[in-house]
């Protein structure tokens, strides 16, 4: 599918979709608890992955509603009669990894190409020290992977510079084993604010996790609980919001973004980077809502650490700001969907925007845009990024529009409520 998008501005209300990363945390616990009802979930490409691997495990859900009906697992996971098949999914991949340990028997894990392109060595050997024989057919860490369960507690360490899914992951596996797991980080821990998700709704489910110095977390995680979900409501989403908001900052509109109360989302740092850059942002938590009235946007520095999926909007947002936008410490954004840094430099080159991209870097100098056809790497954030590219330059075409669906299925038909010019087309 290709998007047609022309200038134009925004203006009016929208809501924010429900947030991805809380839906397939809220969807796994419901999964392994007894009965819960989860209200507002995302329902999109990569949360249907979860869903179905949930299923998979043995989980009856259903939909009723805007809600979710699920009848778990309490804790005893079966072991699937298929293959596990999540699609372009990394987060269901590396939970499902861990929650196969929790099986007696043998899963078969894979996913799309972008899937078996990516990292998953650190879980893989973490698991392996806690008695579980887990390993890519491949033998580079990529899926396929097999996982012969069996998970057991111990003292282990994992490496915190790839991906936080395998932390979240192992914390939401450990602590149905039946003795304690102690799990510690080594070298830097990036995407941290999604390991406070993780435990927010762990906690939720009456389950018990330590965290040692929060700045350097270390994970006590007694064994032999059990998760009681029972009824959860997913809170909006910061980083489908992000798209939102950045669209008024760089068309000089306006736009008021609903649904988006505080939670454990890092990327409400999305509020900060928009102040930061220039943008007129006001954000009322009571009311749950963001509105940005136009603004004059400059150049900033921007450590991606803890918010990787912030990337796309932010080398959009410096593509027209005043000066220069450097985001830095930002390797692990190469590890995602498509390897963003480089995706974001292309393309944005090609709207004649300079780039300079680095190892774990990337320098924007901002400029005109011109229209330009455009490749989204099937990667739903470099698509919506690029829509908003294509709001100010005009005249733009980008291809693989399809990806949305994978984190954000309307996006489209919400840019266009708002006053977005974008005409999708088959080819
Ligand atoms: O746990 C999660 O829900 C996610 C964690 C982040 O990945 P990494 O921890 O691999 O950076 C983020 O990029 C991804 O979109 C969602
Ligand atoms: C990287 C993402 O998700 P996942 O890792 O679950 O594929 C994302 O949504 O940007």
């Amino acid at each position: 599918m290709k998007v047609t998008v022309g200038k134009s501005g925004v203006h009016g209300e929208v809501f924010a979709p429900p947030s991805k990363s809380y839906t397939h945390r809220a969807i796994t616990i419901a999964g392994l608890s007894k009965d819960s009802t989860i209200h507002r979930p995302l329902l999109s490409a990569d949360t249907q992955s979860t869903i179905r691997a949930c299923e998979m495990f043995g989980a009856y859900i259903e939909k009723e509603g805007e809600d979710l009906l699920i009848s778990g697992v309490e804790g005893a996971p079966e072991v699937p009669e298929d293959v596990i098949d999540v699609a372009n999914s990394g987060t269901t991949l590396r939970f499902m990894t861990a929650i196969s340990a929790l099986t007696e028997g043998t899963t078969v894990l894979t996913g799309d190409n972008s899937i078996r392109s990516r990292p998953n060595d650190p879980l893989l050997r973490v698991l392996n020290d806690l008695g579980v024989e887990a390993y890519s057919t491949r033998n580079n860490g990529c899926a396929p992977i097999v996982v012969n369960g069996g998970l057991k507690g111990a003292i282990v360490k994992i490496d915190g510079s790839i991906s936080s899914q395998f932390i979240s992951a192992l914390l939401l596996a450990c602590p149905l084993t039946k003795n304690s797991t102690t799990l510690s980080i080594k070298g830097e821990l990036k995407s941290k604010p999604y390991i406070d998700v993780t435990l927010d709704v762990i906690e939720k489910a009456g389950v018990e996790i330590l965290v040692e110095d929060n700045n350097n977390p270390k994970f006590i995680i007694p064994g032999n609980q059990s998760y009681k979900l029972e009824e959860y409501t997913v809170p909006g989403d910061f980083s489908s919001a992000s798209y939102l908001l950045a669209a008024a900052a760089m068309t000089n509109s306006s736009v008021t973004v609903k649904n988006l109360f505080p939670s454990m989302q890092g990327d409400i740092a999305i509020i900060n980077i928009l102040k930061e850059m220039g943008a007129n942002i006001f954000w009322d938590m009571e009311a749950g809502t963001a509105t940005v009235n136009g603004g004059e946007l400059h150049g900033i520095t921007m450590d991606a650490g803890a918010t990787p999926d912030l990337v796309p909007t932010v080398a959009v947002l410096g593509a027209m700001a005043k000066g220069e936008t450097t985001i830095n410490n930002a390797e692990h954004v190469r590890y995602k969907e498509t390897d963003r840094l480089h995706a974001m430099a292309v393309e944005l080159e090609k709207m004649g925007i300079f780039c300079k991209e680095e190892k774990d870097s990337l320098t924007i100098r901002g400029g005109e845009f011109k229209g330009a056809e455009v490749h989204g790497w099937h990667d739903h954030r470099i698509v919506m990024a690029l829509t908003l590219a294509g709001m100010v330059a005009g005249d733009t075409i980008i291809d693989t529009a399809e990806s949305i669906f994978i984190s954000y299925p309307n996006f489209f038909d919400a840019m266009r409520s708002i006053g977005a010019d974008v005409v999708l087309s088959e080819q």
